[in-house]
């Protein structure tokens, strides 16, 4: 089952969180979250699963920016969430869809007891112009059925930036607090 427009709003400041709200976003059993204004891009011809990866970061100026086909651009929602006794659950929505943009594919299914901004994972089909603030997905809530206890050692609980792969932390690669960023001087000499 999925909570309708009516619970969502009945519920906001109990078990949901949504921050910032507005209730002109609801819509009849979701919640349109926004895109903040940055975007992070891997800065490696190899993503390697089992370390952290090199990326950059690109600001979205109000004008937009273009996402070119063959990219993979991380971004993040503008809006913080935490859900409890609920499964939150994050769609792209079909209007971006249908210009090619891939965001999410399949959805994203969050844990109960999550509570952060979400990462979104965003390629296009074809050049496409995006602008911060666009909302861009939808967050729905799903019943769960039977006990749970929150996952505190998701590797992606609290996130409040936009948050690359972490799964080389389970391949036993620990790179706590030191996200590799490349740095301007790096990116020269490694074009040299
Ligand atoms: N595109 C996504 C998908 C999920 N999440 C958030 C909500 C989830 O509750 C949390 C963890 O997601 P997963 O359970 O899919 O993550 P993993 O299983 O890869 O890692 P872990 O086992 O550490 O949670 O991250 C997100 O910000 N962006």
């Amino acid at each position: 089952m999925i909570l309708s427009s009516e619970q969502i709003l009945q519920r906001i400041g109990d078990e949901l969180t949504i921050e910032p709200f507005d209730p002109q976003r609801l819509n009849p059993n979701s919640y349109n979250l926004s895109l903040h204004d940055e975007l992070l891009v891997y800065e490696e011809v190899v993503l390697d699963s089992a370390a952290p990866n090199r990326y950059r970061r690109l600001e979205i100026p109000a004008e937009g920016i273009t996402l070119q086909p063959g990219t993979l651009y991380l971004g993040r929602t503008v809006e913080l969430t935490e859900t409890h006794g609920l499964v939150p659950v994050l769609h792209a929505r079909s209007s971006l869809g249908r210009l090619g943009l891939i965001l999410n594919p399949g959805g994203s299914i969050g844990q109960a007891g999550y509570c952060g901004t979400w990462t979104l994972e965003m390629h296009c089909v074809q050049p496409v112009k995006i602008y911060p603030g666009l909302q861009v997905c939808q967050i729905s809530y799903h019943q769960i059925v039977g006990e749970y206890e929150n996952d505190d050692s998701s590797k992606y609980q609290n996130s409040t930036d936009i948050q690359p792969s972490l799964l080389h932390r389970e391949l036993g690669y620990d790179d706590r607090d030191t996200q590799l960023e490349l740095s301007f001087e790096e990116a020269i000499r490694s074009a040299q």
